[in-house]
C-alpha cells in the first residue's frame, strides 16, 4: 500500500509534535523510525494508523484517509509500547477480536507465538507481566499480517533472548510475504540491520529518509589532522566531529576514495553508530 504523507502537522497547545512533514512510502519495505525522545514518532504512527488526526495536511493511504475509515484500518496494526489491549479480557479473547477484525489475521502463526512466548490463553490481560503484555502484543502485530504492520518500541520488559525471538519470526515472515513494517526503536544497535530505509525525525521535522544499503555505503570516518580534515570537509556533509590531540576525525556523507586521495585515513562506519549519531542532534 502506498503511504502518502502530504504536509502533516501537529501541535498539543504550544507543542509542534510534527511540523511539515512530508514524504511517500511507496513498497513494502522494513521502515525504522527513528529520533530522539519527544521526536515526534509516536504522533506520526497514530495518525498514519487513524488513530488521530493531523492539526495540518494528511496522510493518505492508497488514496485514502485512516481517520474513522474501518475498511483501511482493518489493513492496518499499530502496536505500540503498552496498553494494547482491554485490561480485564482474557488473552484468548483479546486473540479472537483481533483474529474477527483483521483478514488477512493467521491462526497458525499466532498459535507457534503463543507457544514460543509460553503466554497463558485463561490469563487476564492485567495480569500479565509487562515482558507477557508485549509477547502479547507481538504476536497480534505479527499475526495481524495487516499489510501496514506498526511497531512502536513493542518490547517493554522482554529480556534479551525474546527479542531476538520477535526479530527473528519478524524477518521469517517478512520473507514469506512482503509487508510494510515501521518499526520505531530506540535499540538502534540491535535492529539496524533488518531495517531497508530508514526515517529519522528531529523536532518533528523529518531529517532523513534513506536507504539502509545507501547509509552503509556512503558514510565513512575520516580523520587526519585538524587543519587537513577541516580543509577537506568544507564543503561536505558533516555528520559529527570529534578533535583529539590535535587530530579530527569526522563523519561524512561521501565517497570514501575522495578521502583518501586526499591523504587522509578514512574507514567505513557501522550503521547502527551512524544511526545513533543521526539521531543525536546535529552540530550547530
Ligand atoms: N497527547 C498529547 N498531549 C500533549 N502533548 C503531547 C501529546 N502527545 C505527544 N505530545 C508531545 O508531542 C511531542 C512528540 O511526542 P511523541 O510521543 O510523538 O514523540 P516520540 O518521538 O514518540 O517520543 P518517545 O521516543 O519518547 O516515545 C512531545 O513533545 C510530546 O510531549
Amino acid at each position: 500500500m502506498k503511504i502518502n504523507v502530504k504536509n502533516v502537522s501537529k501541535t498539543y497547545k504550544e507543542t509542534n509534535a510534527l511540523d511539515n512533514i512530508s514524504f511517500t512510502l511507496e513498497e513494502p519495505k522494513i521502515y525504522g523510525l527513528l529520533g530522539r525522545n519527544g521526536a515526534g514518532k509516536t504522533t506520526f504512527m497514530e495518525i498514519l494508523s487513524g488513530q488521530i488526526l493531523a492539526s495540518e495536511g494528511e496522510i493518505l493511504i492508497d488514496g485514502n484517509n485512516p481517520f474513522d475509515n474501518q475498511l483501511l484500518t482493518e489493513s492496518i496494526c499499530l502496536i505500540k509500547e503498552g496498553d494494547n489491549f482491554k485490561k480485564d479480557l482474557k488473552v484468548k479473547n483479546v486473540l479472537q477480536i483481533y483474529a474477527y477484525f483483521y483478514p488477512t489475521w493467521d491462526q497458525d502463526l499466532a498459535d507457534e507465538l503463543i507457544e514460543e512466548y509460553n503466554l497463558n490463553l485463561n490469563a487476564k490481560v492485567k495480569t500479565l507481566s509487562k515482558g507477557m503484555a508485549s509477547a502479547l502484543g507481538i504476536i497480534v502485530g505479527l499475526s495481524s499480517k495487516a499489510p501496514i504492520t506498526i511497531f512502536d518500541e513493542p518490547y517493554i520488559g522482554l529480556d534479551a533472548a525474546a527479542r531476538k525471538t520477535f526479530y527473528d519470526m519478524l524477518l521469517e515472515e517478512y520473507e514469506t510475504e512482503k509487508r510494510t513494517i515501521i518499526f520505531s526503536t530506540h535499540l538502534i544497535d540491535e535492529v539496524s540491520l533488518m531495517f531497508e530505509e530508514v526515517l529519522i525525525l528531529q523536532d518533528g521535522k523529518l531529517v532523513l529518509k534513506e536507504e539502509a544499503d545507501v547509509l552503509r555505503n556512503q558514510a565513512y570516518a575520516v580523520s587526519g589532522p585538524i587543519q587537513d580534515v577541516e580543509q577537506f570537509i568544507k564543503d561536505k556533509e558533516v555528520i559529527k566531529r570529534k578533535e583529539l590531540a590535535g587530530m579530527m576525525t569526522a563523519y561524512i556523507y561521501g565517497d570514501m576514495e575522495q578521502a583518501k586521495s586526499a591523504g587522509l585515513t578514512a574507514e567505513g562506519i557501522p550503521i547502527q553508530e551512524l544511526m545513533i549519531y543521526l539521531t543525536e542532534k546535529k552540530e550547530a
